[in-house]
């Protein structure tokens, strides 16, 4: 069996987790930003690994993301307890219908569109980072920038503490390779109207580093 998969979108989340890690047998890899792209690539690690006879014991989903504002602020590590597909759906004029209310089966929706962290996993990342924030955290493939999309999203998802572009895809990759799975973020925005001078990735990616030594 191989160690654990850490699944970032790019090559300096990586790059930043890398330099923090404790344990040399983690493998980091950047998959690509958005959740088709980073799922396609983790379930074909996932199934390298299974082919070659060395499966992953489990997978986290790691990177930067934006916090809502009363949750989180930059700089803050976050652990995802269900990586939720936030903008899967149907609009309409009442306004945006999940997708699983419109009747699908679950099997064709890899599960649902919200999927547990693996509880032992995160229990275990919850004891080595006991300042993470921990809650929900929504994938979407457009990062969100207005006030009231920023609303919409708080009022759909009350208990959510931030979004990111992958977390959901790498969830389903993982959980039809039976493989338990994790999300691990570090604020590097506030969740909100657009405004690129307020990111800090810097600091984000310090973060990442930090979080990292409890990657094991
Ligand atoms: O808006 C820009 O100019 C811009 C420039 C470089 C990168 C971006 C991104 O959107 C990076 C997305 C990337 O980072 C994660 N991420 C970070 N913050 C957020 C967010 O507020 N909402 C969604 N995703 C976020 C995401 O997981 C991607 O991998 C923009």
């Amino acid at each position: 069996m191989s160690g654990l998969l850490v699944v970032t979108a790019v090559p300096a989340e990586a790059e930043a987790i890398q330099s923090g890690l404790a344990d040399p047998t983690v493998a980091v890899l950047p998959v690509g930003v958005g959740p088709a792209v980073a799922g396609a690539a983790t379930a074909r690690l996932l199934a390298l690994a299974e082919m070659a006879g060395r499966p992953y014991r489990a997978v986290v989903s790691a990177g930067v993301a934006g916090g809502f504002a009363d949750r989180v602020a930059v700089g803050d590590t976050v652990l995802g307890t269900r990586a939720v597909a936030a903008d899967l759906g149907a609009e309409s004029p009442d306004g945006f219908i999940p997708i699983d209310e419109l009747g699908m089966p679950a099997e064709l929706l890899g599960g649902g569109t919200a999927l547990d962290a693996d509880p032992t996993l995160l229990a275990g990342l919850r004891t080595a980072l006991p300042t993470a924030t921990v809650g929900p955290v929504l994938t979407v493939s457009t990062v969100t920038g207005t006030t009231a999309s920023t609303e919409e999203l708080v009022r759909r998802h009350p208990e959510a503490v931030a979004e990111a572009m992958e977390g959901y895809g790498v969830a389903v990759a993982a959980s039809q390779a039976g493989v338990p799975f994790v999300e691990l973020r570090a604020i590097s925005n506030p969740i909100g109207p657009r405004d690129r001078d307020a990111w800090r990735m810097r600091d984000a990616l310090t973060a990442l580093t930090a979080a990292a030594s409890a990657l094991r």
